[in-house]
């Protein structure tokens, strides 16, 4: 089963099983999985998601013997990273940790923990699911594309850079923006002849703010998954060049993103919509594993970027419902 929510709507949605459509698909990171939901996409009430209780002593699997990286090793890490990316003169590399939530015996509701994230960001896209044995749930409001099915219009948007929501913004985030507004504008270029780029702008998301620059293009629909293969990963959740990068990410991290950092599409009557799986979590029977990244460039402060990812973790994490 999955749930989800779309950005600024208050609806929940799921999947409605009597058709074998798959209008919901969940793409891993590295490509080499694909989860797709079947059936029709229908809006159900709050009273109907509410009344069975989902908690984690329903899911299979238990976490064993997960290691997980202290902010020393983490920073450790990040200073060969650091130096990696001088070497290769990379503008940015994205990497990220997993941090572990121990229930210590209890268990987690997960429809209210869906129904508090839903509240905390009304601006993305959230998601639930269990399939075979697998849970995760999710909040964000990236989107890797919106495609208008009437006016074949295509919509994305370039959002890196991450501060608290009181801080202002330094040299380092504006110029980590700048190579994922480039990649974008030069992969819509190819496939587009009409164009529009905003002005880059904040994007608020609960504790934090990141910096965003949207654009609009012209496309034809046949175009359009080659458009989202060119566009993941993009530098946001990666780097550039894409292969070297995707490389060193798993030199340094060492694990299977599996679907952090991967891709959501959900495909409507009016819209095909593709958002990206950040400030997500992979829920297990005694524990939880949260994802969290960042862009690391050669100005990065491996102190600053260990507390961006503790950050990020508690956007997550304070909405979680122990029952
Ligand atoms: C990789 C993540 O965030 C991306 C999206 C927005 C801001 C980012 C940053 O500031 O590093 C990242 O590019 C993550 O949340 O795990």
């Amino acid at each position: 089963m999955v749930y989800f929510k779309f950005p600024f709507s208050e609806n929940i949605c799921t999947t409605d099983s009597s058709s074998t459509k798959k209008w919901v698909s969940f793409f891993s990171f590295d490509g080499s999985e694909i989860l797709p939901f079947e059936g029709d996409i229908k809006q159900i009430s709050q009273q109907e998601f509410l009344k069975n209780e989902i908690n984690t002593h329903f899911l299979s699997f238990n976490l064993n013997g997960f290691e997980e990286e202290n902010q020393n090793d983490y920073q450790e890490k990040l200073a060969n990273v650091i130096g990696f990316i001088k070497q290769n003169n990379l503008s940015k590399l994205v990497i990220s940790r997993r941090e572990l939530l121990n229930y210590n015996g209890l268990k987690i509701n997960l429809t209210q923990t869906f129904l508090n994230l839903c509240k905390s960001y009304p601006n993305a896209f959230v998601y639930f699911f269990i399939k075979e044995g697998k849970c995760w749930m999710g909040a964000f409001s990236e989107i890797l594309g919106k495609f208008n099915k009437k006016n074949s219009q295509f919509e994305t948007m370039s959002l890196a850079g991450t501060i608290s929501v009181n801080d202002n913004w330094t040299k380092k985030e504006i110029e980590e923006q700048k190579p994922v507004t480039n990649f974008i504008r030069n992969v819509l270029g190819k496939f587009s002849e009409n164009m529009e780029q905003s002005e880059t702008y904040d994007h608020v998301s609960g504790n934090i703010k990141h910096l965003r620059t949207d654009f609009k293009a012209q496309i034809t629909q046949e175009n359009l998954e080659n458009i989202i293969s060119e566009l993941h990963p993009t530098p946001a959740v990666c780097g550039i060049p894409k292969d070297l990068c995707q490389n060193a990410i798993e030199q340094f991290e060492k694990y299977p993103r599996k679907l952090y950092a991967g891709y959501i599409k959900v495909e409507t009557e009016e819209y095909i919509q593709y958002f990206v799986n950040l400030r997500c979590a992979e829920f297990f029977k005694n524990a939880a594993l949260i994802y969290v990244g960042g862009g690391i460039t050669a100005e990065s402060s491996v102190e600053k970027e260990w507390q961006e990812t503790e950050l990020k973790a508690e956007a997550i994490l304070k909405n979680v419902a122990f029952t």
